[in-house]
Order: structure tokens, then C-alpha cells, then sequence
């Protein structure tokens, strides 16, 4: 059901973009953000499931300030294109879920060439924000940020991001992970860029837990039939998956407070590398050159 365990204050006049809001814990916030009676925007590449996606949320929550635009995160001219379109919209940005992730796909490449996990995963993402991040900082004001969130995942805490092999030798394990971490570093830096430049937006990093949703159909068959026979024990419900999304994006408990990791409602402590703020520079550096971004990190901005 909607129930969520804590009271949320109704949020009308706040917009939100989720990607991958068709499926999972990804469509379980977008209804959750629904029902607190922000407009949202889900963006994905599947059209067909995102209207019918957009239907069921607009009868259950009547909200019908519920849309879909085409945004493809494995295509950096796709993900251009949705800012513009959504740009000529001219509403404000609140809130930004960076949502949408692909776990263990077989060996692949985007559009532009990229590894598919880290491609999408990460620097879709990566490009997305920072396109969006102007509308955000107009959006938001001190005493009420706007906030982007990033799903990453426990996986990143077995993670190894190899600066030089960034997108070379694979594993379908490895890759996730691998995409995973990058989101956490790309937080901690981009928060730190927010709060230099003193601009009335956050960034956070959430971590869903264990939930239920299709993300697995790409794992082990035998691994698949254990989910199957005991995922009403160990595995949250796409709803109780998205209740770190919804919380984050919308409690005043984190007002104007970012480079959080955030699990089951509370700050944890992410892998130790991803405080290295050496590292995370240079993986921004090297993801503005890979998606045509300018590099805004002053010189004095180093660990
Ligand atoms: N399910 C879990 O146990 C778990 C654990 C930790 C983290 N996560 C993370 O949660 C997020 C949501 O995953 P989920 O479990 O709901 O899986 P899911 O497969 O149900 O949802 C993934 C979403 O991403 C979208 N997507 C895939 N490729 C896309 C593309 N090219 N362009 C745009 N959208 C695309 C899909 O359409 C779908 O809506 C992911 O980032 C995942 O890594 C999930």
C-alpha cells in the first residue's frame, strides 16, 4: 500500500524528475511524491510501460500532475534532449531522483560507447545533473534546498574503481559495483561544489537495501529461484525500498544538509575511498571530458 512510516508534510507546488520511475523502487517513489502532491516527471526509455505507469499513479494518488518524458540514460544526446524539453516547460526543479539502473546486464556499450553499467548508471546520471543543476539552483532558496538524491547501493562497499581500466576488463558484478561507487563519489563532490558556490541545492546519496524488483532478471538462475522462495523474508517491498528516496527528498529533518549516505532513513558511513577527495576529483574531471561538460572545480579544491 501508500503507507509510509513516517508523516510527510503535503509538498503542492514542488516538482520532481525521477528517472526510471516506471518500474520498481523507481515507480514506488514517484507514487509516493505523487501522493504528497508534487508534480512529477518520470523519465525513462520504456514509453509503453511509462504511460500506463503514469495512469496507475494518477488514479491512485488523483493526482493527475503525473507526466512521462522520453529520457534514454544510455544516450548522452537522448539525456540533452529531455533537459531541453523539460527546460521548455519553465517550471522549477526540487527535487532529483536519480534513479534508473541496469545490475548486471551482459557485456555492452551506450550509444556513445561507454560500458553499459558505467554509462548508464553513472555518467547518464552524471550528465543529467549537472544539465539540470542551473533549474535547481533557481529553484531552490537557503531556507529551502533543492535536493538531488542518487540511488547507489551496498554493492559499492565491495567496489574497486580503477581510474586507469575505468571501463576495460569486465565483470557483470564488478561493473555494477564499480557504477555504484562512482554515484557516491560523484555526491560528495558535486555537494562540496554546491556548498563552495553557496547555491540553495544538496546532493545525497541513498541506499535502498535489499528490494524486491526486476533488477535481478539479469543474475544467476539458481540465485533467481532463491529470491523467488524467500524474498518475502529478506527482501524489502518496492515501496519500503523507496522510503529512503521519499524521505530523503522530502523531510525537513535534511534541510540544507548534503554529502549524507543515507540507509533505512540514517547517515552510514560509506567505503572509505569515497572520502578520498582526491579521487573524487579526478573522477569528475574525467567524467566532464567524457560527456562534454565544463569543469567548474576550483584550483584550490583538492583533499
Ligand atoms: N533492487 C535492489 O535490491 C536494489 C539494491 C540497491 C540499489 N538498487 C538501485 O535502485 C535503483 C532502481 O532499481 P530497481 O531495483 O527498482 O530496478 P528496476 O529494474 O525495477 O528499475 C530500474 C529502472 O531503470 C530504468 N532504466 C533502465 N535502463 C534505462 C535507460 N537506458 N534509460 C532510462 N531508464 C532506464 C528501467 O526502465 C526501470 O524503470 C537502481 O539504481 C538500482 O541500482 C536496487
Amino acid at each position: 500500500g501508500l503507507e509510509s512510516p513516517w508523516v510527510l508534510a503535503p509538498q503542492p507546488d514542488r516538482v520532481a524528475v525521477v528517472t526510471g520511475g516506471t518500474d520498481g523502487i523507481g515507480y514506488a517513489t514517484a507514487r509516493h511524491l505523487a501522493r504528497l502532491g508534487m508534480r512529477v516527471i518520470i523519465a525513462g526509455n520504456n514509453t509503453g510501460k511509462a504511460q500506463e505507469a503514469v495512469r496507475q499513479i494518477q488514479e491512485e494518488t488523483l493526482n493527475d500532475k503525473v507526466e512521462f518524458l522520453y529520457c534514454d540514460l544510455a544516450s548522452l544526446k537522448s539525456i540533452r534532449q529531455f533537459v531541453q524539453t523539460f527546460k521548455k516547460k519553465k517550471i522549477p526543479l526540487h527535487v532529483l531522483v536519480n534513479n534508473a539502473g541496469v545490475m548486471m546486464v551482459p557485456q555492452r556499450r551506450t550509444r556513445d560507447g561507454f560500458e553499459e553499467h558505467f554509462g548508464l548508471n553513472y555518467l547518464g546520471h552524471f550528465l543529467l545533473t549537472n544539465l539540470l543543476l542551473d533549474t535547481m539552483k533557481e529553484s531552490g532558496s537557503p531556507g529551502r534546498c533543492a535536493r538531488v538524491l542518487t540511488v547507489s547501493s551496498a554493492t559499492h562497499y565491495i567496489a574497486e574503481l580503477d581510474m586507469e581500466d575505468l571501463q576495460g576488463s569486465y565483470s557483470p558484478h564488478g561493473a555494477y559495483a564499480q557504477s555504484k561507487l562512482a554515484l557516491v563519489l560523484f555526491t560528495y563532490h558535486l555537494q562540496r561544489l554546491l556548498a563552495a558556490q553557496g547555491s540553495p541545492v544538496t546532493a545525497n546519496v541513498v541506499d535502498p537495501g535489499v528490494v524486491n524488483t526486476d533488477l535481478y532478471r539479469h543474475v544467476f538462475w539458481g540465485t533467481r529461484l532463491i529470491k523467488k522462495l524467500f524474498s518475502w523474508w529478506f527482501f524489502k517491498t518496492p515501496d519500503e525500498g523507496a522510503w529512503t528516496s521519499v524521505y530523503a527528498a522530502v523531510t525537513p529533518d535534511l534541510e540544507g544538509m548534503g554529502g549524507r549516505y543515507l540507509y533505512n532513513e540514517k547517515e552510514t558511513k560509506s567505503l572509505a575511498v569515497t572520502y578520498d577527495l582526491d579521487l573524487q576529483r579526478e573522477l569528475w574531471a574525467r567524467s566532464c571530458q567524457m560527456t562534454g561538460i565544463t569543469d567548474v572545480t576550483p584550483d584550490t579544491f583538492s583533499g
